[in-house]
């Protein structure tokens, strides 16, 4: 694909590497007003987020040097949006696209503007970002209670639910700017947990919710970085919308309520899986009122096939009666039933028949292991040892996205940018005809060039050159993957200093944080030792890394806004449901999310032995309801 560097009029630009977009996608990638698009699985609500920075870049409208911010809430959904748009402009327009996590957002502001927060509020500069622990709260809430001269609030304060404490009573709502009113018992125990965080250790100590309301707070007291910001974005994108919080809602609203700057939200309720997270109730009408946006609905669905998207139908209706009917944009490519679930009588015919299942579709179809997902409700390594051992058997590997390498899951590793980097470089210098990949790495030495890049031919040629040497130079050292750790981590320390630890740091705010860089450094190095067990050849290795050959075992929390030609559910049963009955709705919209993956087929898998299927009968009613059969395989 070649990418205009220059300005396209507006009515002579067309969709970039899509064919067509329905006629109110059109309308949204060209608006010049706030929108909120409400669309089924498959609608495109992402490629259309990428179509509109296309169309926003190359045209000039989001004139330079002004950017686009796109807000996710997931690294993986923040880098699929930036790749999409990579692949769709010219270099110098793509980097005017901020494609970043909520949390990574904030902690950015944080970290630039934090020390200007009143005294009451300002952490210290070298703050620590914790997850909320019992054992802090805990001590917070007795301590607090001993203190209380009222016996009443001291009773009331030692009741308080610990595992709902801070989203309920500490980041519930937007801070003052002075001292919490010490007006009712909630505040006094806010109050002294606050000050547990923020000035309790040597550093504060910060978890993401705190630093949005911290965040908030510094933008409405200071005009100056609101002003910056709102200047610097023509344009906020903010995918995935239904899963917003409150704390990041009026952070938004804050940072550009009376701005000129225009947002998008694009999103579909009925995918609503965070309502554990603090996920906020009606966002839509919400953002829809307080920014006039006027709503858009998409009725494509260019995933799924027509059969299963009739299915997705009834039990999109389970979720929102007045769901309209989507239409189907792609073709049946299967033949027989597209949905069925399969009885067995134990795990390992369970196990045994996947994978001759799996192995026989890739040598009929012609379709490789990562057309196919096995989904989870939870708790990935319980299902993982004794199908990795069956799925082995019959020539397939099978790889638990979920399982954990140091101090990440190795799906969230490879989303880490200093991971995508070394892997490209890696592969550049290692093996033949990585012509992507080199491309890539120079892309990545330009983004990381201390100055900002000037796409000058004498430029282009420095970077290739020095890439060109040090690959080289690998090549020669590193002939086969070092067996030993001690050698890995050398290499992996030669790699990252070559791009430049300190431009790492600058360029991703995250490796900026304490020793994260570090962190994912030495995570890179134990997931490449594991992949180059007994292996002689760099190609191989890397593939490993990446998972390329191998089926991928996943939650379907992590399966979010991914697509798979066929997904196969293992376990639809009371045990993995546990919490069906605590939130049936949200239980709905997760099973509907796990099906709305499938682009050909879902199967869904019971066994009597893991538990019984009485409390998720309903989902069972809406399956046969749309006449999905239950097959008994022995
Ligand atoms: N206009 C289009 N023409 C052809 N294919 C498209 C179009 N829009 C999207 N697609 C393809 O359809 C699939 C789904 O698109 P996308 O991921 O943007 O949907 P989504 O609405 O964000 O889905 P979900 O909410 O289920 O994650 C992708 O494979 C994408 O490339």
């Amino acid at each position: 694909m070649t990418f205009p560097p220059r300005r396209i009029r507006p009515e002579a630009w067309l969709p970039v590497g899509v064919t067509a977009l329905e006629a109110n996608a059109l309308k949204v990638v060209r608006s010049d007003a706030h929108r909120s698009v409400l669309a089924g699985p498959g609608a495109g609500k992402t490629e259309l987020l990428a179509q509109r920075a296309a169309y926003l870049l190359q045209t000039g409208i989001c004139p330079s040097p002004r950017r686009i911010l796109a807000i996710a809430f997931k690294r993986d959904a923040a880098r699929n949006l930036s790749s999409r748009v990579a692949t769709r402009c010219h270099p110098g327009h793509a980097s005017r696209l901020d494609s970043v996590t909520f949390d990574a957002f904030a902690k950015s502001l944080l970290d630039r503007f934090g020390q200007t927060l009143p005294n009451e509020w300002r952490p210290t500069s070298d703050y620590e970002i914790v997850f909320s622990t019992d054992a802090i709260i805990r001590q917070v809430l007795q301590s607090t209670s001993k203190e209380c001269t009222n016996a009443e609030t001291a009773a009331r304060i030692r009741a308080i639910n610990i595992k709902t404490f801070e989203r309920r009573h500490v980041v519930h709502q937007r801070l003052p700017n002075s001292k919490l009113p010490l007006t009712s018992w909630q505040n006094i125990a806010a109050k002294n947990y606050w000050q547990r965080m923020l000035r309790g250790q040597k550093c504060s100590q910060l978890t993401f919710p705190m630093i949005g309301r911290l965040v908030e707070l510094l933008l409405r007291s200071n005009d100056s970085a609101r002003l910056a910001f709102a200047l610097t974005y023509s344009h906020v994108f903010m995918d995935e919308f239904q899963d917003i919080t409150p704390i990041q809602y009026d952070l938004v609203y804050t940072l550009f309520r009376s701005s000129d700057t225009i947002l998008t939200a694009v999103g579909d309720n009925k995918q609503q899986i965070m309502r554990w997270a603090m996920a906020m109730d009606a966002s839509f009408d919400v953002f829809e009122k307080d920014f006039g946006a006027k709503r858009v609905r998409l009725l494509n669905n260019y995933r799924s096939s027509p059969e299963l998207v009739r299915i997705q139908h009834i039990l999109a209706q389970a979720l929102d009666d007045k769901a309209p009917q989507p239409e189907s944009q792609t073709e049946t490519m299967v033949p027989g039933d597209c949905c069925a679930v399969w009885d067995f009588t134990s795990p390992e015919e369970e196990g045994k028949c996947l994978a001759a299942f799996i192995a026989d579709e890739i040598a009929a179809h012609n379709l490789h292991p990562r057309n196919f997902a096995i989904l989870v409700r939870q708790k990935s390594d319980s299902y993982a040892g004794s199908l990795a051992s069956q799925f082995a058997a019959a020539g397939l590997l099978l790889r638990n996205e979920d399982a954990s390498v140091g101090a990440l899951k190795i799906q969230e590793l490879l989303t880490e940018d200093l991971s995508i980097k070394c892997m490209q470089l890696l592969r550049a210098a290692l093996t033949r005809g990585a012509g992507t990949a080199w491309t890539n790495t120079l892309l990545t030495l330009q983004e990381l060039e201390p100055t900002g890049f000037d796409y000058s031919d004498i430029n282009s040629r420095r970077l290739a050159k020095l890439l060109d040497e040090f690959a080289s130079q690998l090549a020669q050292d590193y002939p086969a993957p070092p067996s030993s750790s001690k050698a890995m981590t050398a290499l992996i320390a030669k790699v990252i200093d070559f791009l430049g630890r300190s431009r790492m740091r600058a360029i991703y705010p995250a490796y900026a944080q304490g020793n994260w860089l570090e962190e994912v450094e030495k995570c890179i190095t134990e997931h490449l030792q594991a992949s180059a067990d007994s292996k002689t050849d760099w190609g191989e290795v890397l593939d490993a890394y990446d998972g390329i050959d191998a089926i991928g075992l996943m939650t379907i929390h992590k399966s979010k806004g991914l697509e798979y030609h066929t997904i196969i559910f293992v376990g639809l049963d009371d045990r993995a449901w546990w919490n069906y009955s605590n939130d049936e709705a949200e239980a709905t919209a997760v099973f509907f999310v796990a099906f709305t993956r499938a682009k050909q087929r879902a199967i869904f898998t019971y066994c009597s032995s893991r538990g019984q299927r009485t409390e998720i009968q309903p989902l069972y009613d809406l399956l046969t309801k749309a006449g999905v059969s239950t097959v008994q395989i022995t």
